[in-house]
């Protein structure tokens, strides 16, 4: 699998406030990249960008050498790419099966609510809930998951449209440790099949023990990009990250 991911230029404010700007970055096909930076840096924003959920005001995403800068979040799915959010997206008095059968890409509402009935499909929601390790709450409501288990379902989600390229919003963001772990090797599993993933963390331990390429974003802009060690030693990201 070699599906690409390249932005040129992307540019997004709000009102006065630049959060996006100018910030090139090509993504490291079939390796882990993670994007880094402080507190508003304009990471979240670039990548709902990128993935469609909001409009860049310039600049270009080109995803499997499709120009998807103004496309819809389904037509950006539909070419290969999964996204979780930073604040788990769920249906919480759903059960956890029903849940991933309503996030099998559909075409109508209809197919939507025919998937809940689709043998392939529940199989397939199956073996996501048992690769994420949460099969044993197939019937649980996805309310009385515990936050980390929930990210795991949102995870299985992304899976169930089988994405090439799948970008993660704070995967680690409010876990216990011990689910951190899970989720981690979960990622390496699905990175050593093929998939890309693009990684939005503020947990440093994870991005540099997982990450094969890393961005990091100050005010809105890639101010480095390298591997682990070398993103590390850069003094721009000292400074970005202790103001130095
Ligand atoms: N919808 C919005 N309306 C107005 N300002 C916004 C909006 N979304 C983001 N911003 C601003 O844009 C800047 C970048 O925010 P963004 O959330 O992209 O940063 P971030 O690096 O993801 O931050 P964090 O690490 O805290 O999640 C911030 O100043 C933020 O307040």
């Amino acid at each position: 699998m070699t599906v690409t991911l390249e932005v040129a230029n992307l540019s997004k404010s709000f009102g006065g406030v630049h959060a996006v700007v100018d910030a090139s970055v090509s993504f490291q096909p079939g390796k882990v990249n993670a994007i880094i930076g402080p507190n508003g840096s304009g990471k979240t924003t670039f990548f709902n960008c990128v993935t469609g959920m909001i409009r860049a005001d310039a600049g270009t995403v080109t995803l499997a050498g499709h120009d998807v800068t103004r496309a819809s979040p389904d037509r950006i799915a539909r070419l290969g790419l999964g996204r979780s959010f930073q604040v788990c997206r769920i249906f919480p008095r759903m059960t956890v099966l029903e849940n991933l059968l309503v996030a099998v890409k559909n075409p109508s509402l209809t197919g939507a609510l025919g998937s809940a009935k689709n043998p392939t499909a529940i199989a397939a929601a199956r073996v996501w809930l048992r690769r994420v390790g949460i099969d044993h709450l197939e019937h649980a409501e996805a309310r009385n998951l515990s936050y980390g288990q929930q990210k795991l379902l949102e995870l299985a989600g992304v899976l169930m449209g089988d994405p090439e390229i799948i970008m993660l919003d704070e995967p680690a963001g409010g876990v216990n440790p011990a689910l951190i772990g899970r989720i981690s090797a979960l990622i390496r599993e699905l990175n050593a099949e093929g998939r890309t993933f693009v990684v939005v963390e503020h947990n440093m331990e994870l991005v540099m023990s997982l990450s094969d390429h890393v961005v990091v974003f100050d005010r809105g802009r890639p101010i480095a990009e390298g591997d682990p060690a070398h993103v590390q030693a850069d003094p721009r990201v000292l400074e970005a990250y202790l103001g130095v």
